[in-house]
């Protein structure tokens, strides 16, 4: 609960801080509806009364009395519903914002990748408009209460029996709760059937994995299969709406029952002499409007409750960033010893057995080493853990003997560089694709350009040339996507950034026809001998053989384990996998 009341403090803040004159002017408008309703119920039975009386003023006094309520409620009814969608469209915004801050502000990739950490940060942003709200519903629940005490308060001055009917109001209230408990557990049921479905029509509608579908003429059982996870999902919310819809319904008879037996009273009480028709009137105004009320306070806690589901994501989601957000130390300037890993075991999140076993690895400062081993052999993986993307699940990584955990994560970073073979295709303008390099620098032509020609990628006779088809503009070919990349990481060696610490390479030249991978050797020789002035290691993972050969450090990997390591000369008399593999493509390329 301390959580909530947290939460709402700081959604009650965005909200002032959006548009302060707005919140209060929403605010009096919530809190004066209550007083308006009485006044209209209040009116009529001075109407009635008065009427019968014969006494003029109290009539005209009902009459402008219930005249301005009624206007008031009408009018403000308008303004009141377009403040809250103004105040709460521009709150939701800004959640949503912080929460995909926080989501891209987390330096590893687990929450990213791991179903049970997906759907917590997906129901957020599902939740958002609820969030957003939860000033207005927390306030409306608020002024429901205080309504229906001020409308029970009226109907006890005609009689006190008539205050059961507030109780049965519980029973509405009970079954109200039972049918949101039954839906959200329907709803987090069906988070993970949803995010299947979605991935499933992606497949369909993103141009990638689109034309192997058509290939494989999957749409057709794709369409179904992602059809009956929907289907699966809306069953699970119908049932649940249902059930809920049940109890509700048999709670409003009862409520029913006793506003006919309200009825019965106030009859009664007429009869015998002990109640005037404008009390009849006020008491069938005020329990028609009680149920009226009771829906109100229902909804607004059924708000109020539909945000306080995303709570513990909310600071879940907060905790997880600034646990993982350390504020560490800034690593060296240079390497003098290197990098070593010691017994470094690592699992990905979602899987059931580890993919890196008992990694013991030096990687000296200045040196050039390079991974090899057959698909699936855990490459790249040690290489995400280099970057720190991932955190081993034991052992440790140092730098120059201090642990990577120990370093600051934007820091360790920003002395990084690296091309890999899964490299983003950034459909935006050619200077923005490539300058997100340095993101400081994404506004300088002059290096953009010069980072451009440098990786020899296309387009740089328009820097501001859209890319991607589906964008209306230029669709780039793999190999160009490949150099754009290449450009991409070459922005720190033309904005004079600091020297990297490590440059990994993991297969940067798979898309690259052969001239352009010959340039892209020789840039990484380059690249390698700036990075060893400074002491920086150059980690590349590489299947071609001539390439790797010329690394001070070759390291074979087998199903998660180093099985050879030592120069190309070592290895190739060591006469082991190593040696096999180099003699099988040498002969090929022969
Ligand atoms: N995000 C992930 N979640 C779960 N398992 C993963 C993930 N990425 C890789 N793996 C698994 O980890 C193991 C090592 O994968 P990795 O990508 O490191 O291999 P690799 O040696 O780089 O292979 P390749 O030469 O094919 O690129 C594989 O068994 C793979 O299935």
């Amino acid at each position: 609960m301390r959580d909530w009341w947290r939460l709402l403090a700081e959604v009650t803040r965005l909200t002032v801080r959006t548009d302060r004159r707005a919140a209060v002017l929403l605010a009096v408008i919530i809190v004066g509806q209550t007083a308006v309703i009485a006044a209209i119920g209040v009116s009529q039975g001075m109407l009635v009364d008065g009427g019968a009386g014969g006494r003029t003023p109290v009539v005209i006094a009902a009459v402008v009395l219930g005249a301005f309520a009624y206007g008031i409620s009408l009018s403000v009814g308008r303004i009141r519903g377009n403040l809250l969608i103004f105040l709460v469209s521009r709150v939701r915004g800004q959640f949503n914002e912080r929460v995909q801050r926080d989501v891209s502000g987390i330096p590893t990739l687990t929450h990213l990748e791991h179903g049970p950490y997906i759907d917590r940060w997906d129901r957020l942003f599902r939740d958002s408009q609820a969030i957003a709200a939860m000033p207005w519903s927390t306030l409306d629940a608020v002024v429901a209460v205080a309504g229906l005490a001020v409308t029970v308060g009226l109907l006890a001055t005609v009689s006190p029996a008539l205050c059961l009917l507030a109780v049965l109001g519980l029973a509405v209230y009970a079954a109200s709760r039972r049918a949101d408990a039954l839906l959200r557990t329907a709803r987090d049921g069906a988070t993970e059937p949803l995010r299947r479905e979605r991935r499933l029509h992606e497949l369909c509608l993103t141009p990638e994995p689109a034309k192997e579908v058509l290939l494989g003429d999957g749409a057709a059982a794709l369409g179904r299969d992602a059809a009956a996870l929907w289907d699966q999902a809306a069953r699970r919310e119908t049932g649940a709406r249902l059930r809920g819809a049940a109890w509700q319904a048999l709670a409003w008879l009862l409520y029913a029952a006793g506003f006919a037996g309200a009825l019965l009273v106030v009859a009664r009480l007429i009869r015998e002499g002990r109640a005037t028709t404008g009390q009849a009137v006020l008491v069938v105004s005020l329990a028609t409007q009680l149920g009226g009320q009771l829906r109100q306070m229902l909804f607004s806690l059924s708000t109020a409750a539909e945000a306080g589901r995303a709570v513990s994501h909310h600071w879940w989601l907060r905790h997880y960033r600034a646990a993982a957000e350390r504020p560490g130390v800034a690593p060296p300037d240079r390497l003098t010893t290197g990098i070593e890993l010691r017994d470094v075991r690592f699992r990905y999140p979602s899987a059931d057995h580890d993919v890196l076993h008992g990694i013991n690895l030096h990687l000296p400062a200045g040196g050039t080493v390079a991974l090899v081993g057959e698909n699936g052999a855990g490459k790249s993986t040690l290489v995400k853990l280099l970057i720190g993307l991932y955190e081993p699940a034991g052992g440790t990584i140092t730098v120059d003997g201090r642990p990577l955990t120990d370093l600051s994560a934007p820091g360790w970073r920003s002395r990084l560089s690296g091309v890999f073979q899964d490299f983003a295709q950034l459909r935006l303008p050619v200077r923005e694709t490539v300058g997100v390099g340095q993101v400081a620098h994404v506004r300088d032509r002059t290096a953009v350009a010069a980072a451009v020609d440098l990786a020899g990628a296309p387009f740089g006779d328009d820097l501001e040339r859209r890319l991607g088809a589906a964008f209306g503009g230029v669709e780039p070919s793999l190999g160009q996507w490949q150099r754009l990349a290449l450009a991409r990481s070459l922005m720190r060696t033309v904005t004079g950034a600091r020297r990297p610490l490590c440059v990994l390479l993991d297969e940067p030249s798979a898309a690259l026809d052969p001239l352009a991978e010959h340039e892209l050797f020789r840039r990484f020789a380059e690249e390698a001998a700036s990075a060893r002035a400074g002491g920086g290691v150059t980690v590349l993972v590489s299947h071609r053989y001539t390439t790797v050969r010329m690394a001070d450090l070759i390291v074979v990997l087998h199903d998660g384990r180093i099985t050879e390591q030592g120069t190309h000369d070592d290895l190739m008399a060591n006469d082991g996998a190593y040696a096999h593999a180099y003699r099988l493509q040498e002969r090929a390329y022969r």
